[in-house]
Formats: C-alpha cells, sequence, structure tokens
C-alpha cells in the first residue's frame, strides 16, 4: 500500500452499476479500502443486496452517488452511460459550484474520457479503466488512462488509492487513450478467449481417450500453470515452449502441427475483432 497518499480517511466511493464487472471491482475495492465507505447503486435490486449481504458495501441510489461520493465509478454498458450522465449533469453542475474535488471512473468498452465529459457537460476529471474477470481472485489486468487528472492533487491522490487498492487484485498499467480498445480485446475481452482455448484443449484431451472431467481438469490446471511460470520466469515464452519439446519427443509434433496452421491468424483475427468493436462503441 502507498503509504504518500493523501486521502480522507472518510472518502466516499460509489458505483453505479454493479454487474458482471462493477461487482468484482466494488468487492475488491472494499476489501482494500476498509476506511473508505462504498456505496453501491444498481437497476437491479439482486446485484445491489449480493453485494451488501457479504461485503461492507452500503446501498444507495445512483443520483445520491453523483451529488456525494468523492470517486463515482459508471459500472453501466457502453450504450447506457450517456443517458444515465445526461440525467445527473444538474446534479454535477450543482456541486462543481461548491467543490470540485471529485473523480469519475468509467469501465465502458469503447467510450472516450472526452464522451463523460461532454455528456455531464463538465470537464471533470475522469479515470478511464479496462479491468478483466480474474480481477476476482486477485489476478486481474486493470489497464487505465486519466483526463484532466495531471497536476490536479485531489484528482492525482484519488487516482493513486485506487491504483494501490485495486493493486492487490491486478496489474494496472497506465496506456494512453488511444491504446484503450487494443487493451480492451487483449486483456478485457481476453479471458473468453483463453475459456474458448482451455475447452478445445479439454475436448482434444477426451478426444486423446481420457474421461471429461479429467480432461478438463488437466487442461484448466496445465493453462494456469502455463501462465503462471510465464510470469514467474524470466525467460520468454519461445525458451519456455523449447524447454518442454524433447529433441525427437512428443511435444514437437504437435508444435508443428501448430506452427502450420492459422492459429497465429486466428489469434490476430479474433483480438483485431474485439479492439474493432471496441472503436465502434466510441462512435
Ligand atoms: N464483463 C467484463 O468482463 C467487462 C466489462 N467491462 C465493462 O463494464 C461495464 C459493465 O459490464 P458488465 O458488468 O459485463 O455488464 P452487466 O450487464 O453485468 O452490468 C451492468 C449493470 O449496470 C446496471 N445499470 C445499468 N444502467 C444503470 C443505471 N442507470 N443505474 C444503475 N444501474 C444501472 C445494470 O442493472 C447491470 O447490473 C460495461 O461498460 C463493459 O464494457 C469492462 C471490462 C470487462
Ligand atoms: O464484451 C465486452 O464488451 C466487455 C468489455 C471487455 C470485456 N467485456
Amino acid at each position: 500500500m502507498n503509504q504518500n497518499i493523501e486521502v480522507d480517511i472518510d472518502l466516499k466511493i460509489g458505483f453505479v452499476g454493479v454487474g458482471h464487472m462493477g461487482s468484482i471491482l466494488a468487492r475488491a475495492l472494499s476489501s482494500a479500502a476498509t476506511d473508505c465507505a462504498i456505496y453501491v447503486a444498481d437497476k437491479k435490486e439482486q446485484h445491489i443486496l449480493d453485494l451488501i449481504d457479504d461485503t461492507s458495501c452500503l446501498s444507495a441510489n445512483a443520483e445520491d452517488i453523483c451529488k456525494t461520493c468523492d470517486i463515482v465509478i459508471l459500472g453501466m454498458r457502453p450504450q447506457g452511460q450517456p443517458d444515465f450522465l445526461k440525467s445527473v449533469k444538474g446534479i454535477v453542475s450543482e456541486r462543481v459550484n461548491t467543490s470540485t474535488d471529485f473523480l469519475f471512473v468509467t469501465m465502458a468498452a469503447g467510450v472516450p474520457m472526452a464522451s463523460v465529459q461532454n455528456n455531464l457537460d463538465y470537464k471533470v476529471p475522469v479515470m478511464r479503466i479496462m479491468p478483466n474477470t480474474p480481477v476476482a481472485i486477485e489476478a486481474g489486468a486493470i489497464p487505465y488512462c486519466t483526463s484532466c487528472v495531471d497536476g490536479n492533487r485531489g484528482a492525482e491522490a484519488k487516482v493513486d488509492f485506487l491504483k494501490s487498492c485495486w493493486g492487490k487484485s491486478a496489474v494496472l498499467p497506465r496506456v494512453d487513450e488511444s491504446q484503450m480498445d487494443a487493451v480492451c480485446a487483449l486483456s478485457g475481452s481476453g479471458p473468453a478467449f483463453v475459456y474458448r482455448f482451455i475447452e478445445a484443449m479439454a475436448n482434444a484431451g477426451e478426444a486423446a481417450g481420457l474421461d471429461a472431467e479429467t480432461a478438463s481438469l488437466l487442461a484448466k490446471q496445465t493453462v494456469l500453470g502455463s501462465a503462471k511460470l510465464a510470469c514467474d520466469s524470466v525467460k520468454s515464452v519461445g525458451e519456455l515452449a523449447d524447454e518442454v519439446c524433447s529433441p525427437g519427443g512428443t511435444t514437437i509434433e504437435g508444435v508443428n502441427v501448430l506452427d502450420a496452421s492459422d492459429f497465429n491468424d486466428c489469434v490476430r483475427d479474433t483480438v483485431l475483432a474485439s479492439a474493432r468493436r471496441s472503436k465502434e462503441l466510441s462512435k
């Protein structure tokens, strides 16, 4: 935890939209930011109940969150964000008459920071994040960028605070906003691609003679262990692959098939299709 963070101990943080991703981030924050009050609002009551049941999160309505919270985290889908922001524009403009010391955080795929500001009609400091679901097990990625934050000590401190809290659950590389479509496709959408690969591995294990349960267990554990070794090792993934390939052995037979296939092109097309959709959502 960063000891030099200048934040009030009674910092109020509010989530508007705690579906799949918002709830994971709220849980991560509530376990790290134990001195803060964390409020959650959602159109679906069950999503609020699930969180207040087993975290320190408190229920609140979305307008009150925008009126009073030091950090407002938007967890709704990209398509719903403009209407919501327009609906609270008046509340935010009243608020800036007394204090401008607050931060909006958006996780919506494709939505530029300027669009948050334009819909609010005010250049509020914005942090744009692209989290992924493995944040839930402290193995996530949350690339981010910011706008109107640099040089604004209050906003900078809030960004640093979120980074230190979520840093327990994720890596948080800072990227330029122009790279947000790429990180959205790679690490935001990426877990779904990896799950498809695990499924293909498990199906292949069954084809090779295993029962479904054993094939699934070994496919998951192999991806987990290989990713962990790649993260922990100083060796490149190429070197790590070479270490598995005994000369004249079994692995190289499979690797040759993979290398001769369109696997690389397929993965490239997959990630580029998601990045293209992220770009489309910005329009
Ligand atoms: N699911 C994922 O893996 C990731 C999602 N995201 C982004 O996170 C956002 C949410 O995605 P999901 O959690 O998957 O969607 P979701 O549909 O599970 O959650 C959205 C939640 O927002 C609530 N909501 C919508 N409008 C609201 C409003 N005006 N007031 C209060 N609550 C409202 C909905 O009831 C719902 O519970 C999206 O913008 C998405 O682009 C980003 C990275 C990864
Ligand atoms: O599919 C989506 O649009 C969101 C953004 C990245 C992961 N899920």
